[in-house]
């Protein structure tokens, strides 16, 4: 990578403005700039930025040299008595910090090729530095490629560092020596160390993300809270908003700033520009340390959350599996026909979900929806207070009536429940739709004499049964998908994806909590997760280790955490996992109906 041009060629382009046939087009077009600027060439070094500035400026790049640190110390060692020094610059093509032969870098002070020292092309015309930001691209310039004479005896080669989050380039790298021979290798060295310094950058950025996320769970994040999560670029982390985002503005959502890649993660400023565009909002500096690396907005009173638009509806219910299928066909066959309704199944399994997209699917899905939560009920709630409402409103226009939990009615209000029930078949102007949720048995409570059978009979006209997570424990793919794509962090990555082994855990879970339990899984996965790829490791340890949770592994446990591990080795094929454990295919399948882990392929 010799000069592409000889002194006399610099001579007659600086004396009569005639162009060198075999000058590089770069090297060219730099020179055309660097004649703009008065008197550059005749500089006897680069200008110098005073001490506290340069201090100013390393604070501004401490990120930067953070990242740079280790490469430059083992790259700094190995040019010690090698005939070139490593710079590192910022974005401005100031030096920030020096390092490599000793000898060489007391050669670079007479040029100010030191800390300090300002390289930008407007400064000192033609060189690696200078050019490389100019053109945010690799460079190297040569003895006389340099515009100003006085630096015509060094080589160097410069490669700009990027932010990998923002694609900003935030400063550069560069190798110095007074001999061209150390320039082709200088170049490629260059490049690779920029490379290896934004790898740097992303691991920085993936630590931050993770302490941002654990900053926000460990203060505890309820449901209802409006915040967002954001990190020193003003990118959106986290979002308790479902519609945050591009499509939140104008739909009476708050309107949020963009993100502020141009302020190169100053998060004290990013903060000023937040509580400047959103007013009402509350605006916490999160800090690692000394470190701030992104900020936690509060929005007070942006209105009222809207409904979750992600709300299942009845085909989506349905997509989620053969038999729920067939579940949401016979439910809705049987509110159709206006019999009441009665959905039983465990705890967190959707039958609230159910009822709500029955009704906004059903013939009256125009009508309002009440909802009792039965175990709430008294005396004076029946008697003038929001259930009395409740039952006026539908008896003015009809409706659907969905009663949480009827056992839980206390006893003494169990009459008065069914006088309202059979005012509301009696009386209502419309047709009254009746949907009755149940964990438990109803007719148990019957058999008991806990549940009068007048209230019973009214409630169980026909009854369906929901399953639970462990029952279809095959339908757990689809459901995962349907949850991770609907989470809000989707829009900043991607939707969630889990390794088959990840999957295979998920289904052998015994799932207590149900539905309820994998949508906070995945939500929260969904809000930590950098890679967006979700593996065993990932998973909660209870999951992930195939045990129950609250309990220490049994036996059982330990040998279906095997299984599960040699069916993931194995990709899912039978004979091969049967083969890893020493069992036959057969003693395979037993084990897995036993341990309800669904069969993969053969
Ligand atoms: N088909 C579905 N797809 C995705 N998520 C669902 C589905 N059904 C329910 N969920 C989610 O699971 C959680 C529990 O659902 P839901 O409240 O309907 O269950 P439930 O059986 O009525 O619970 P409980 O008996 O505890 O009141 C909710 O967060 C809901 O969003």
């Amino acid at each position: 990578m010799a000069e592409s041009i000889q002194k006399e060629d610099w001579e007659r382009f600086r004396a009569l403005g005639s162009v060198p046939p075999s000058i590089r087009e770069i090297v060219f077009r730099s020179w055309i700039r660097s004649q703009a600027r008065d008197g550059v060439h005749a500089l006897r070094h680069a200008p110098c930025v005073a001490g506290n500035e340069l201090n100013e400026l390393r604070g501004r790049n401490a990120r930067l040299r953070q990242a740079a640190q280790a490469a430059v110390r083992r790259t700094g060692y190995m040019l010690d008595d090698a005939g070139a020094m490593l710079l590192l610059a910022d974005r401005s093509g100031v030096i920030l910090d020096a390092t490599g032969d000793s000898r060489i870098r007391a050669r670079g002070e007479e040029n100010h090729l030191h800390p300090g020292g300002r390289w930008d092309e407007a400064a000192i015309g033609t060189n690696a530095i200078g050019t490389a930001l100019h053109l945010a691209k690799p460079a190297t310039i040569s003895g006389v490629e340099h515009f100003c004479e006085a630096i015509q005896r060094w080589s160097c080669a410069a490669a700009p560092i990027s932010d990998p989050r923002t694609g900003r380039v935030l400063g550069l790298i560069n190798i110095s020596s007074p001999s061209t021979d150390t320039l082709r290798r200088g170049a490629a060295f260059s490049v690779s160390l920029a490379l290896q310094i934004e790898e740097a950058l992303r691991s920085i950025g993936l630590q931050e993300h993770q302490r941002l996320v654990d900053h926000l769970l460990s203060r505890g994040v309820g449901r209802g809270d409006e915040v967002m999560l954001l990190n020193r670029h003003g990118q959106q982390v986290w979002s308790s908003l479902r519609d945050a985002g591009p499509d939140a503005r104008g739909s009476g959502g708050p309107v949020l700033p963009d993100p502020a890649p141009e302020l190169d993660g100053d998060v004290g400023q990013l903060a000023e520009r937040m509580r400047a565009a959103l007013p009402d909002a509350g605006v916490d500096i999160v800090s690692d340390g000394k470190d701030p690396i992104g900020l936690i907005v509060t929005l007070a009173r942006v209105g009222r959350r809207r409904p979750a638009s992600d709300a299942p509806d009845l085909a989506a219910i349905a997509g989620t599996g053969a038999a729920m299928a067939g579940i949401c066909a016979e439910a809705q066959r049987i509110v159709e026909a206006g019999v009441a309704l009665l959905l039983k199944g465990p705890t967190g399994c959707g039958k609230e979900t159910l009822a709500r997209a029955l009704h906004a699917d059903g013939p009256l899905s125009d009508l309002p929806l009440e909802a009792l939560d039965c175990s709430l009920l008294d005396d004076l709630a029946l008697r003038g207070g929001a259930a009395t409402d409740a039952v006026l409103r539908l008896t003015e226009r009809g409706g659907t009536l969905i009663l949480d939990e009827p056992a839980e009615t206390p006893a003494a209000v169990q009459p008065l429940l069914v006088q309202s029930l059979t005012q509301l078949a009696r009386g209502a102007e419309g047709r009254v739709q009746v949907i009755s949720l149940s964990s438990v048995p109803l007719s148990e409570r019957l058999g008991e004499g806990r549940l009068r059978p007048d209230l019973y009979f009214r409630l169980s006209g026909a009854v369906v049964h929901l399953p639970g997570l462990a029952e279809r424990r095959e339908d757990l793919p689809a459901l995962v998908a349907h949850l991770a794509a609907h989470c809000p962090e989707r829009r900043h990555g991607g939707a969630l994806r889990f390794t088959p082994a990840a999957m295979l855990r998920l289904q052998a879970h015994d799932w207590p909590g149900n539905l309820r339990e994998l949508r906070n899984m995945v939500e929260r996965l969904s809000a930590t997760s950098f890679s967006r790829l979700i593996d065993v490791a990932d998973l909660p340890p209870a999951i992930a280790q195939g045990r129950r949770a609250g309990r220490e592994p049994t036996l059982r446990d330990r040998e279906r955490a095997e299984i599960l591990d040699a069916l993931a080795e194995c990709g899912g094929n039978m004979t091969g996992t049967a083969r890893r454990l020493g069992i036959s295919r057969s003693t395979l399948y037993l084990k897995l109906e036993q341990y309800g882990v669904p069969r993969g392929r053969r």
